[in-house]
Formats: C-alpha cells, structure tokens, sequence
C-alpha cells in the first residue's frame, strides 16, 4: 500500500531522516514510535506529498508521490498534529469546505458529510462553531476531515495529544474502528496507545529506523532468551535441586521473595522450547508447590528504551501529561457562547445548514 524506500530528508546539514526504508500492507493498524524530533513528523510529511524529499522515494498504491500527486494524495487522508480547522466555520460548514477542497462530486458530498459525521460522532455539535468546541470534539472534526473521500490510507500524526484521558480512550476506539476500512499510520511517543491500537510497530530514532515488527515480537525478540519468572514455596537450595535436574535450563537467577517462605527465580531456558510441564514436574517432585509462573518478556516501554537509548526517558515522562477539561461543561459553555454570539452578530452562521442535509 505504501512503500518508503531509502527515504532521506536534510534541512541544511542536519539529516532529519536518514535513509528510511519500510513497507505498508494494506489493512492494518502501523503506529510510528519515536521520542521527540526523531523524524515522525517530517516522515509523515514526506508521506503526505507535504513536503519533498531530499532523496529517495514514497510510492502510495504504486504511485509515486511526487511524481504522481493528485492520484497518491487522493488515496491518503491526513491529520497533522495541529488540524488545520477554520475556527469560525461551523463543523458542517467546514466539512462542506473540505469536501469541496478535495474535489468531491457535489452530488456526493452531502452523503459523504453524513457519514464521516456519524462515524466520528459529530451529529450532535454539527451547527456549533469550531472555536467552541472541546479538544476532544476538535481532533474528532480533523479525522472527520481526514475521512472525507473515502482514502484507503489515514495518517494521523499524534492523534491523542493534549485530550484527556476520556477523549482518548474514544479516539482510540474510532481509530481501532478506522482499522476495519482503513489501512492507518499513526504516529505517537505514547507507548501504551501504540501496543493498544497498533498491529505492528516501527520505531524511528535519530531519523533512523530501529525496528519493525508487532509490539509482542518486539518484546519477545528483545527479551532474548525464552524466560519465565516463578515464585516458589521452599528452601533456595532444594528448588536449585530440582530445577538442575530439568533440561534446557540455561540460568537461574535467584531474587529474594515478598512471598514468605518462598523463592523467586528467572528461569533462562535455551532455545523456543515449552519447559513449563517439566519444571511443574520437578517441582512437584520435590514437593516444592509453584505458586506463580509466567513468561519473562519485555514491556514496549523497555524495547524503547533499549532501542532509543536516554533519548526515550524524557518521552515516556511526558506520558502522563495531558490537559484536562470536562466535555460536560464545555458542551455547556459553547452553548452559552453560541446564542450570546449569535445575539451580537445576527449573521453568525447557525442557521440554514439543514436543508442541504
Ligand atoms: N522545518 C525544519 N527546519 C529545520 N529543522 C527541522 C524542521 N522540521 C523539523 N526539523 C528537525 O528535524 C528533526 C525531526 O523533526 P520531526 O518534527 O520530524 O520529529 P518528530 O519525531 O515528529 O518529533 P515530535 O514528536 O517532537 O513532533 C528535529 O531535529 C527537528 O528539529
């Protein structure tokens, strides 16, 4: 669907991406991880016929971006990081704009608007002005944008940036919901939102690409050996016993447990082998009862690390920032705003968009 092939992009001597190489298949959810100026945003970009290449070449649907735009940019629909929203349009008047802006049959635009509202659940606020609306409501207002024409490709650049933690969980889900009809590409430092939403991973730093895979490959490849944790009932030395006579058993980390009279232990296995039946066995041998067992891999939070070195740290602090509002009261206070403006200025646009509906 899209192909990035040996992609370079130089703003005087700094190389912001560097020789970016990745494949787009058709149908899934791609999240672009990185931490702050990694090259997410001028990637996406490129994607986007935005702006230009410095070298290398992006093909959408076999189509070259640069050389082909109209057809490529027809297949994507965009969401950069700040919508580009006309604040004192209503929703439904800069729906309209935006269809007409695409080149949307006019028969077919009404249609189009209907179901673009109703899939990010605007028909409620469809006549208010957008400088009334939440973030929440905003961001929804951009996707609808991006939706608009029926792209098979939506890019979404840091979707849930500044919404709180309700709006993001519904844009989460619109986006999930996006994956059914949409191939989507977004990108995020948040990792959580990545292994929620995504079905596969590419990690980008220093404009570089470090990984690509699915977020439990990635944590599975990056743990290394095939390990388990178990807690344990029983003395160290009996336990180191009774594991020693078990096959495979690469290393045994010994760590002290909270759970009294017990032990816990890494348990390094050598190869892909399943070892959990013979380790019960020996176990139950030494009447030594397991009390947890569970395999040892890594969080995406530590392959982003591992992956991005102290570069990663900063990001995942900034994680837990968000601006909070209540959408409750903004409804009620954009309701407010709306009739007092409409009171000063008859010619406020509030009326007369149904008809067209
Ligand atoms: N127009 C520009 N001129 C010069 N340098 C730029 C320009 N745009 C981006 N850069 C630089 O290129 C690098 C990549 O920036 P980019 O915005 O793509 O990163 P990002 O991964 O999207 O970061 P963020 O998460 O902060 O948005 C950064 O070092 C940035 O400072």
């Amino acid at each position: 669907m899209v192909e990035v092939r040996n992609l370079v992009k130089k703003y005087g001597n700094h190389m912001a991406v560097n020789h970016l190489n990745f494949t787009i298949e058709k149908g899934k959810i791609y999240g672009f991880l990185g931490p702050n100026g990694a090259g997410k945003s001028t990637t996406m970009n490129m994607i986007t016929g935005y702006i230009a290449s410095t070298e290398g070449e992006i093909l959408i649907d076999g189509h070259n971006i640069l050389e082909e735009p109209e057809v490529a940019k027809k297949k994507i629909g965009y969401l950069p990081e700040i919508p580009p929203l006309y604040v004192d349009m209503t929703v439904l008047e800069y729906l309209r704009f935006a269809a007409e802006l695409k080149g949307i049959p006019k028969s077919k635009r009404a249609e189009n608007i209907k179901e673009v509202m109703s899939t990010t659940k605007l028909d409620s606020v469809k006549n208010r002005l957008i400088k009334n609306l939440s973030k929440g409501y905003r961001q929804r207002v951009g996707l609808a944008q991006a939706l608009l024409g029926y792209p098979e490709i939506i890019i979404l650049d840091e979707p849930t940036v500044g919404l709180d933690p309700k709006q993001i969980i519904e844009i989460r889900d619109l986006i999930k919901s996006l994956g059914n009809r949409h191939t989507v590409i977004l990108s995020s430092h948040i990792l959580s939102e990545v292994s929620a939403v995504c079905d596969h991973v590419l990690i980008i730093d220093k404009g570089r690409l470090v990984a690509s895979d699915s977020p439990e490959n990635l944590s599975r490849v990056m743990s290394g050996a095939n390990a388990l944790e178990i807690t344990v009932k029983g003395k160290e030395e009996v336990i180191r016993k009774a594991l020693d006579m078990v096959e495979n058993i690469e290393e045994l980390v010994y760590h002290q447990s909270i759970v009294k009279d017990a032990c816990d232990f890494t348990v390094k296995i050598t190869g892909e082998q399943d070892m959990r039946e013979n380790i019960f066995f020996a176990l139950a041998e030494a009447k030594c009862p397991i009390l947890k067992m569970q395999s040892s891999n890594m969080s995406l939070e530590e392959v982003f690390l591992k992956l991005t070195d102290n570069a990663g740290r900063s990001v995942l602090e900034e994680d837990s920032v968000f601006e909070a509002d209540n959408e409750e009261e903004l409804l009620q206070q954009e309701a407010k705003e709306e009739s007092e403006e409409a009171l000063i200025n008859e010619n406020t646009a509030e009326s007369g968009e149904e008809e067209e509906e």
